[in-house]
């Protein structure tokens, strides 16, 4: 297993936010974590790649590769964030810092995590631009802020998988987004893993891309994992009560059966 969190649980003060949670992600899988606003999504991604803001404290265990990350210091997280673990938000302000342009931003996580030389990780941050389908000086030379938003998640999913990573945690990438270009992110995330093999931890309140995307989704509410499985199966047949109002709440038009994986990769290929 890539990824197993056992018994997650998450404070604010004496407050738990998230309740025991326990999670498995296989290498190469692509898992869904939906559920409502404040279910608890974010904070468990969050705990994940050791960005818990401080006054959350969190219990349990988180194994990586059979590694406790709850055991791990800051500054062992610093050190796997980018190069194991990478992390893609919801719009650039999480993803980048405003004030220094996308290629010096690339360029400090090829500094931080390999030995090559300046011209060599240029070249490298360029190639990576080029393979997200982006112009890739002119992203290089851009701030966050001359990027459209689609443009901002092609350069976010660059950066996440340039040093290919064995796990991306992708929480709600697509939500500031035109659903055609929310579209063509989630397809470039999709061509992404599957030419890294990566595992995707993907945060999303929108049960028709866990269909479209995912092998395995887990349902959140109130700070609990009320239900877990394929999601053909998740969503054809929803055991809690929960889930059932998640998907009756699904536009008709999403109710239509379920095509996965390298099928749906195709699909959206064409
Ligand atoms: N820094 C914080 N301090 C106190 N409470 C917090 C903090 N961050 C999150 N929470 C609380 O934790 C709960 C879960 O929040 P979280 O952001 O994980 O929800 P979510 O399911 O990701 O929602 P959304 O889809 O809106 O992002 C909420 O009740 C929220 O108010």
């Amino acid at each position: 297993m890539l990824l197993s969190m056992n018994g997650l649980s998450i404070y604010h003060k004496k407050r738990c936010i998230v309740d025991k949670v326990s999670l498995a992600l296989a290498y190469g899988e692509w898992h869904a974590v939906a559920g409502e606003s404040g279910s608890g999504k974010s904070v468990t991604a969050l705990s994940i790649a050791g960005l818990l803001p401080n006054e959350l404290s969190a219990e349990g265990s988180i194994f990586y590769e059979g590694i406790d990350l709850l055991t791990f210091s800051h500054k062992k997280m610093r050190l796997l964030r980018g190069k194991k673990i990478s992390y893609i938000f919801q719009d650039y302000q999480g993803s980048f810092t405003p004030f220094m342009t996308i290629g010096s931003q690339f360029d400090e996580m090829l500094c931080t995590h390999t030995d090559l030389p300046k011209k060599a990780r240029q070249t490298k941050a360029l190639l990576s631009l080029e393979e997200v389908g982006l112009p890739p000086e002119r992203t290089f030379c851009s701030y966050p802020f001359q990027l459209s938003g689609g443009q901002v998640q092609r350069a976010a999913i660059a950066m996440a998988t340039m040093l290919q990573p064995k796990l991306i945690i992708a929480d709600e990438p697509t939500t500031a987004l035109d659903s055609i270009t929310a579209t063509a992110v989630l397809q470039l995330l999709k061509k992404r893993q599957s030419e890294t093999g990566c595992g995707v931890l993907f945060i999303t309140h929108d049960l028709r891309t866990v269909k479209k995307y995912s092998d395995t989704v887990s349902v959140m509410q109130y700070g609990r994992i009320v239900e877990t499985g394929r999601p053909h199966h998740v969503l054809a047949k929803p055991k809690h009560e929960y889930t059932k109002q998640l998907v009756s709440a699904l536009p008709p038009l999403c109710n239509v059966p379920v095509r996965l994986g390298r099928e749906a990769l195709k699909e959206g290929l064409k």
